[in-house]
């Protein structure tokens, strides 16, 4: 006997009523499960031509991804877009450092003739040591190299680096695309503290063992995100200015994956001229437009060509748009308004901003996205960028707006360069947040609980979420605020919050 009932609101229904929702007001009700957490898969597309396992996308922020990052999120599954906010050789720079080695470790070594001194460079924390070579530069013969314990215990610091290095009579490279068990293996079998990646003779990094033992403790890495190159994937960010043309330049030849129009209003005539001309000159190349939070907006980026979308306005942790401007959309509202035009043309969603915990992950992909891409909740890594302070007793890194007026004075000054006789306006702060480790730690925890948010949907993937969406079976209702707090912990005098 079937029973005629209806319980909770579908999709089409709750986002029709004239309200902007975010994550944080809806809530899915549970559907029936009929496999084990592990069956379910994450594995998605970032834009039409690009494949993931993991749907997680870095943000291009200067505070979030350069190729650190950018080389873990590819070790995960995921994608790294690198940040613009540097001239166009120095990001291209970033892109080829990414795919110029296959473990997600990055130590940025300097190189030093053997006359010259070190005078406080390893006053920089993340300095590890210095190789020598002949020319002091990284394409010429290793010489010796000199830890930074070596320095720090030297008496006579204006002593000159070839006094006192650890010379190197025997090989200690290996190709740069050694992964990190064939670098483990290498180092154990030679007994020796680090190893040099090398790539046509030059000298692209140094691993040193300690490092290979901290990312050993890390749970197990995937394949990762690797193009037909056999080169990690890495995508970069661009604006849609004349000078962007030729930033576009440098970054294809640097070999980018994937380029991110970077805008708070991709609907302009300006972006739409930029995809075209992409398309036109580089037609291999996938280009994801944005940011929208419209149907009409989406339309007309993928008329224009788009191969994928990033949505959200205002929504960031970061953001101020919605304040300054009034425009924008809560960002679960977005996410499925775009997507539900968006799936007819098979163009991917990005649901860009506003993620701060697993549950907002599952919502976001849920509602038709089929990535997220994140700040705030990855600025606190050992990845992001900068180096951690102390701030009232807890270890912070800096975590900025793009459109904060900090950011927009950094030398990224040539996205408003024609406006300079313009006033500019703040859309975005500076702000910090805690130290979260490292990202090959706690993403994969994040993941196993997004996984196990879709087994109490019933979805084993993101079609069949998608699928649960469309044809009604998903149902939601909006929490109201007494909801929401109940839905959090309360009513104790003290706890610790831990996940994993
Ligand atoms: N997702 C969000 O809610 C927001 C994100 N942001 C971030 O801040 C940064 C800056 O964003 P926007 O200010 O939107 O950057 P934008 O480069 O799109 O726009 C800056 C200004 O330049 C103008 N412009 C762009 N291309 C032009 C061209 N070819 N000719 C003449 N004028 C042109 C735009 O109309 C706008 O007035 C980005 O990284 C963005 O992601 C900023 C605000 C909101
Ligand atoms: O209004 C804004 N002013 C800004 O200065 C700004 N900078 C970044 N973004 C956007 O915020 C996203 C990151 O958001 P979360 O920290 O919440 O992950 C990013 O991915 C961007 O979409 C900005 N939005
Ligand atoms: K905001």
């Amino acid at each position: 006997m079937t029973i005629e009932f209806e319980d909770g609101f579908a999709a089409e229904k709750l986002f029709n009523q004239g309200y902007s929702y975010t994550y944080d007001d809806v809530i899915f009700l549970p559907h029936y499960i009929d496999f084990p957490t592990d069956a379910v898969s994450l594995s998605t597309k970032l834009s039409r031509n690009i494949s993931l396992s993991t749907p997680c996308v870095s943000s291009p922020m200067d505070t979030v991804t350069e190729s650190y990052m950018a080389t873990a999120m590819a070790a995960l599954g995921g994608m790294g877009i690198i940040h613009s906010n540097t001239t166009p050789p120095e990001q291209a720079d970033a892109v080829r450092s990414v795919k110029s080695r296959r473990v997600p470790i990055l130590s940025n070594p300097v190189f030093k003739s053997p006359d010259s001194l070190i005078v406080d460079q390893f006053d920089d924390d993340s300095l590890p040591c210095v190789i020598v070579t002949e020319s002091g530069t990284a394409t010429s013969k290793v010489l010796g190299y000199v830890f930074k314990s070596d320095w720090m215990s030297l008496s006579d610091k204006e002593a000159k680096l070839v006094d006192y290095m650890h010379t190197v009579d025997s090989k200690i490279s290996v190709p740069w695309n050694y992964d990190l068990a064939q670098i483990d293996a290498y180092l154990k079998q030679q007994d020796h503290d680090f190893v040099l990646l090398e790539k046509e003779g030059e000298v692209v990094d140094v691993i040193t063992k300690q490092e290979v033992e901290r990312v050993k403790g890390y749970p197990k890495l995937g394949k990762g995100t690797v193009g037909s190159d056999g080169k990690w994937m890495v995508g970069a960010a661009i604006g849609t200015r004349q000078s962007d043309r030729e930033r576009l330049e440098h970054l294809v030849k640097a070999g980018v994956d994937v380029v991110v129009l970077d805008s708070s209003q991709g609907n302009s005539i300006y972006q739409i001229e930029m995809i075209k001309h992409i398309k036109q000159t580089y037609p291999e190349l996938d280009v994801i437009g944005g940011n929208v939070v419209t149907m009409y907006q989406t339309q007309n980026l993928i008329e224009a060509g788009a191969d994928g979308l990033r949505v959200g306005m205002g929504s960031g942790s970061i953001c101020t748009t919605q304040e300054v401007c009034a425009v924008g959309r809560g960002q679960a509202t977005a996410v499925y308004k775009v997507s539900s035009i968006a799936a007819r043309s098979g163009v991917p969603v990005i649901a860009d901003g506003g993620i701060s915990n697993s549950g907002h992950i599952v919502k976001a992909l849920t509602l038709g996205a089929s990535t997220v891409m994140m700040g705030s909740f990855l600025a606190g890594s050992t990845e992001a960028p900068g180096a951690y302070q102390y701030k009232n007793g807890y270890r912070i890194k800096k975590y900025r707006g793009m459109g904060s007026l900090e950011a927009m004075t950094k030398g990224s000054d040539q996205r408003y360069l024609g406006d300079t006789a313009k006033l500019k306006i703040a859309q975005g702060v500076v702000g910090a947040v805690a130290d979260k480790g490292s990202v090959l730690r706690f993403i994969p925890y994040t993941m196993q609980a997004v996984k196990q948010g879709f087994q109490d949907l019933g979805a084993s993937s993101l079609q069949s979420a998608h699928d649960l969406l469309r044809s009604k079976t998903l149902r939601l209702e909006v929490r109201t605020g007494a909801a929401q707090v109940e839905g959090g912990v309360h009513g104790l005098i003290s706890y610790e919050k831990k996940a994993f």
